[in-house]
């Protein structure tokens, strides 16, 4: 199995790129989706949450204000640490769940999609690791533009994750997506290829069908040994 990793910067475009990889039949697990239903009502990480910034975070349906949390914790590094710590252990285990339901369907080839890939730690797990990089007024046009925030807002959002340039520094793989949406396809088609490239052994004995090999090889190794010598 390989886990291929997709990071980048808020609105570097890991989602637009993200679903190039779901319209060619590449399956994808999204980290914000999970982190989304980490904080649903009456979940483990609600009840965390709520308990540790209190229910001035929510709304009148009782879900959390994602628009009034967002804006505590992006511009108080010490509350957006504590999120974090809060939220990681539910967001680990269903990033990992969803990759089991993967592995089991026979999946070979898994995108992860982390925004936080790096700071996480996750990136360990995860090779090609695919960077998607904008140039930083680019990536604050797009931030403002597509969540409608202000100037102040979108660069509270950008400095409080790792710098783009150093996640540039640590990848496998740079799509630079400055440019046009054309162009990023057609950036996007060479990475394809290389995403899709034959397994390597140890990526195939990582995958059902080659763990299903191997114990196949291990129970005819048993059944053979046992007639040599009975
Ligand atoms: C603070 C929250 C409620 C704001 O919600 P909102 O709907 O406004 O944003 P959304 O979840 O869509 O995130 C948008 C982007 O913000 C960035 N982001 C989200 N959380 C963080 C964080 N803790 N630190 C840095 N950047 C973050 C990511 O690039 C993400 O793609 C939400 O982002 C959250 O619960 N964050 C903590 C969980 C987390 O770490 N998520 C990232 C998954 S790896
Ligand atoms: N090449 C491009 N040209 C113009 N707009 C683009 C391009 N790529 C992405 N966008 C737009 O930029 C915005 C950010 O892209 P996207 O949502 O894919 O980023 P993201 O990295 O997934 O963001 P987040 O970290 O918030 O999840 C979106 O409005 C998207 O439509």
């Amino acid at each position: 199995m390989r886990l291929v990793g997709l990071t980048g910067g808020i609105a570097s475009g890991k989602s637009t790129v993200s679903s190039m990889f779901k319209h060619n039949h590449i399956s994808v697990v999204d980290a914000d989706i999970i982190a989304r239903d980490a904080l649903k009502k009456n979940s483990g990480g609600y009840k965390k949450v709520v308990a540790a910034f209190g229910p001035d975070i929510l709304q009148d349906d009782g879900q959390v204000d994602r628009l009034k949390l967002g804006r505590i914790v992006f511009s108080d590094a010490s509350k957006r640490q504590l999120l974090n710590r809060l939220l990681a252990p539910y967001i680990s285990s269903g990033i990992f769940l969803e990759i089991f339901k993967l592995w089991i369907k026979g999946h070979k080839v898994i995108v992860l999609d982390i925004p936080l890939l790096f700071e996480a730690k996750m990136d360990k797990w995860t090779k090609p690791i695919v960077v998607v990089w904008v140039d930083p007024e680019t990536q604050l046009r797009r931030l403002m533009e597509r969540d409608n925030s202000t100037e102040e807002d979108a660069r509270n959002r950008i400095n409080a994750q790792m710098s783009l340039e150093l996640k540039k520094s640590q990848a496998d793989i740079v799509i630079d997506n400055t440019g046009s949406r054309q162009d990023l396809q057609e950036r996007f088609s060479e990475v394809l290829s290389q995403v899709k490239r034959p397994l390597t052994w140890t990526e195939f004995w990582l995958s059902r069908d080659g763990a299903l090999s191997a114990l196949l090889g291990v129970i005819i190794g048993v059944l053979a040994g046992k007639k040599l010598f009975w």
